[in-house]
C-alpha cells in the first residue's frame, strides 16, 4: 500500500524564541537548524528577518542546508502596496528557500487589531503571496486564529484560507493562535477547510494552552492535513507549541499513522531523537523533562513492584513501544513500590548474579523498604542502592573507618575588620592497623567534610583522585520537629561516569557524611581496590 507524505515544519528557532526565557544567539541557531536538518524535518523556520539583528543576519548569508530554510514574517501592511512595505522586502531579501507569512483569518483581529477592513485583509493575503512567489520563494501562509475566526465567521475564515490557496501559497496552515481549540474541535474545522482546499495543502500549527497541542496537531491530521508544525521540547509562545519530540515517535510507530504516512524521519534518526532533545535543553541551560514521552529518563522507568514482574517476562506488558526504538533505556527502579522482580532487574544491570529464590533477595528488599520508611529513596540513589546490595550479599570490603569527625563552623572578624565565617573539619581515619588525621577548610561544612575526608586515605588515595562531586541536594522531609533531612550527593569520576548516593539523618552532616562515604566506597569498589 503507498503510503503519503506528511511534512514536518520545525518553528522552534521562530515561535520557540517567543518562549518566555529562551534568547537564542546566532551560533544556538545555526546548531539547532543544523541538527534539525539532520533529523530529517522538511522546514526549518530560523526566525523574522528584520525583526532583530541575529535573524536578519542569519539569512543575510546562504548557509548549507537539506531541509527548506524559511524565513517568517507578516502579510503586507494594510494602505501599502508589497513592493513598497519594508518589512516584504526584508523577507524577499533573505538568504531562505521559503517564506511563511502570518496572515488575520479572525474578522474581530482585523478589526481590532489591524484597524482594517476585511476586503483589505482579503486584498493583503493576495499581494503578499503573489509578491513572494514572484520573487521564486516557496510560500507558506500562517492563518493566525483560524478555529477562533472560523467559529465567528467561518466564510471570511476559509476566504482568507482560499484567497492564500489561490494565489499559489504551498501551504495553508491553519494556526490555533491562543490554543484553546479542542481536539473534536479542530477535525471538524480542518474536515471543513479540506473541503474546499485540497488536505495536501493544509497544515496545522497548535498551541498547547489546553495542553492538547499534539492531540490537536494528530486531529489535524486525521482530518485531511497534511503538514504539522511544532518545535522541539514544545517551546513556544506562553504554553508551548506541539511537541515535534512526541509527535514524531507517534507517527512512525501508531500503526494509524505508520501504515498511512511517510515522513522524512529515518529510523535511524528516530532513534536520535532523544539526544536532540536533550542538546536543546542544553543550549538552554536548562534540566531536561525527565517524565518526556517517549525520551524522558522516566518515560520507560518502572517502579511498581507488579510492573516489573511482568516486563521481565515480557516487555511488552507495560510498555507501548520498546525503548529501543526511540534510543531510549528500560529502567526498572528499586524503592518502597518494588517486589523482588526489581531488585532481581537491578541486580542484573549491576552485573550480580543472583539466582531469584536466594534468600538474600527477600532480605535486600525488606531492608529497602524498611530504610525508605526512614526517609532514603533508593530509586534515585543508583550507587547507595549497589552498595546496600552488594553489602547484603556480602561482597563489599571494608577499606577503612571513620573513627571520629569534626565539623568546625565559626564567624569571627579578621584582621581587616571584616566580619569572615571560617569552617573548618577534621576527621580521623583507620585503614588497616594505621591511623590518620586529616584537617581541610571549606567553604561550608559539608565541603570541609568533603576535603578532609579526601585529603589523605593512605594506599586508596590513587583509586579516588579523579572523584568529584557535582551536585548537592537536601531536602527535608515530615517538617517540624520530626524532621530528618535527606541528602543526595551526585559524583563523577575522571571515565565521565555518574552516580549518585543518599543520606538521612535529623542532622544535616551526618546525612551529608552518610552519601559522601558511600561515594567514596562506590568508587574504590568500581575501581576494583583491593581490601
Ligand atoms: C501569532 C504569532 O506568533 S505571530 C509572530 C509574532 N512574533 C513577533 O511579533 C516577534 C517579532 N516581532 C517584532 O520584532 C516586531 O513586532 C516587528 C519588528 C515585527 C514589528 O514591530 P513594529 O513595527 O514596532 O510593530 P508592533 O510590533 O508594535 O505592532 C505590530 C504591527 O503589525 C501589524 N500586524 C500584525 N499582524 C499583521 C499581519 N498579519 N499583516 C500585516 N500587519 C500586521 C499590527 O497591526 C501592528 O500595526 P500598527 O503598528 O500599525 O498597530
Ligand atoms: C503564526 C503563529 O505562530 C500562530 O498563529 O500561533
Amino acid at each position: 500500500m503507498s503510503r503519503e507524505r506528511l511534512y514536518l515544519f520545525d518553528t522552534t528557532l521562530r515561535d520557540g524564541a517567543q518562549t518566555n526565557g529562551v534568547d537564542f544567539t546566532l551560533a544556538d541557531k545555526v546548531a539547532i537548524a543544523a541538527m534539525l536538518d539532520d533529523l530529517g524535518i522538511d522546514y526549518v523556520e530560523g526566525g523574522y528577518p528584520g525583526a532583530n539583528a541575529t535573524d536578519t543576519e542569519l539569512f543575510a548569508q546562504s548557509r548549507p542546508h537539506k531541509g527548506k530554510f524559511t524565513a517568517f514574517g507578516m502579510t503586507r501592511r494594510p494602505g501599502r502596496s508589497a513592493s513598497n512595505d519594508p518589512g516584504i522586502a526584508a523577507l524577499i531579501e533573505a538568504k531562505a528557500d521559503a517564506i511563511c507569512f502570518v496572515a488575520k483569518s479572525w474578522d474581530y483581529h482585523v478589526k481590532v487589531a489591524l484597524e482594517t477592513t476585511l476586503d483589505e485583509n482579503l486584498a493583503s493575503i493576495r499581494d503578499t503571496v503573489k509578491a513572494a512567489k514572484a520573487a521564486g520563494r516557496e510560500v507558506l501562509i500562517d492563518c493566525e486564529h483560524f478555529f477562533d475566526g472560523y467559529k465567528a465567521n467561518p466564510q471570511f475564515a476559509l476566504s482568507c484560507a482560499k484567497a492564500a490557496y489561490e494565489e499559489g501559497a504551498r501551504w495553508v496552515v491553519l494556526c490555533d493562535t491562543n490554543g484553546g481549540t479542542l481536539p473534536h474541535e479542530v477535525e471538524k474545522i480542518v474536515g471543513e477547510v479540506v473541503k474546499v482546499i485540497p488536505g495536501d495543502h493544509v497544515g496545522i500549527h497548535a498551541h498547547n494552552d489546553t495542553e492538547q497541542a499534539v492531540a490537536n496537531s494528530l486531529a489535524a491530521v486525521r482530518a485531511g492535513a497534511r503538514h504539522i508544525q511544532g518545535t522541539l521540547n514544545g517551546l513556544g509562545e506562553r504554553c508551548g507549541n506541539a511537541n515535534l519530540v512526541s509527535i514524531i515517535p507517534t507517527l512512525k510507530l501508531k500503526k494509524e499513522y505508520a501504515d498511512k504516512f511517510d515522513i522524512g524521519i529515518s529510523d535511524e534518526a528516530l532513534k536520535s531523537l532523544g539526544k536532540v532533545s536533550r542538546a536543546l535543553d542544553e543550549r538552554l541551560n536548562r534540566p531536561s523533562f525527565r517524565y518526556a514521552p517517549y525520551v524522558g529518563e522516566n518515560a520507560f522507568a518502572t517502579k511498581a513492584g507488579i510492573h516489573a514482574s511482568a516486563i521481565m517476562k515480557e516487555p511488552e506488558t507495560y510498555e507501548h513501544v520498546s525503548p529501543d526504538l526511540v534510543g531510549n533505556k528500560r529502567k526498572v527502579l528499586v524503592s518502597d513500590q518494588a517486589g523482588k522482580s526489581n531488585v532481581l532487574a537491578e541486580l542484573d544491570r549491576i552485573g550480580l548474579k543472583v539466582d531469584k529464590d536466594d534468600r538474600r533477595i527477600g532480605r535486600l528488599l525488606e531492608i529497602v523498604k524498611e530504610r525508605e520508611a526512614l526517609g532514603y529513596a533508593y530509586e534515585a540513589a543508583d550507587a547507595s542502592f549497589e552498595l546496600l546490595a552488594r553489602r547484603t550479599l556480602g561482597t563489599v570490603p571494608n577499606y577503612f573507618d571513620v573513627s571520629q569527625f569534626d565539623v568546625n563552623v565559626e564567624q569571627r572578624d579578621n584582621a581587616l575588620g571584616q566580619r569572615v565565617t571560617v569552617t573548618m573539619a577534621v576527621v580521623k581515619v583507620k585503614i588497616g592497623d594505621e591511623s590518620m588525621i586529616s584537617a581541610a577548610e571549606g567553604n561550608g561544612p559539608v565541603n570541609a567534610l568533603d576535603q578532609a575526608l579526601r585529603k589523605d586515605l593512605g594506599k586508596y588515595q590513587d583509586f579516588i583522585k579523579g572523584l568529584k562531586l557535582t551536585d548537592f541536594r537536601v531536602r527535608i522531609l515530615n517538617g517540624g520537629t520530626e524532621a530528618v533531612t535527606r541528602v543526595l550527593i551526585e559524583s563523577e569520576d575522571e571515565s565521565g561516569e555518574h552516580w549518585t548516593t543518599i543520606g538521612v539523618s535529623p542532622n544535616i552532616i551526618d546525612a551529608s557524611f552518610q552519601a559522601l562515604m558511600d561515594s567514596i566506597i562506590y568508587k574504590l569498589v568500581k575501581s576494583g581496590a583491593p581490601a
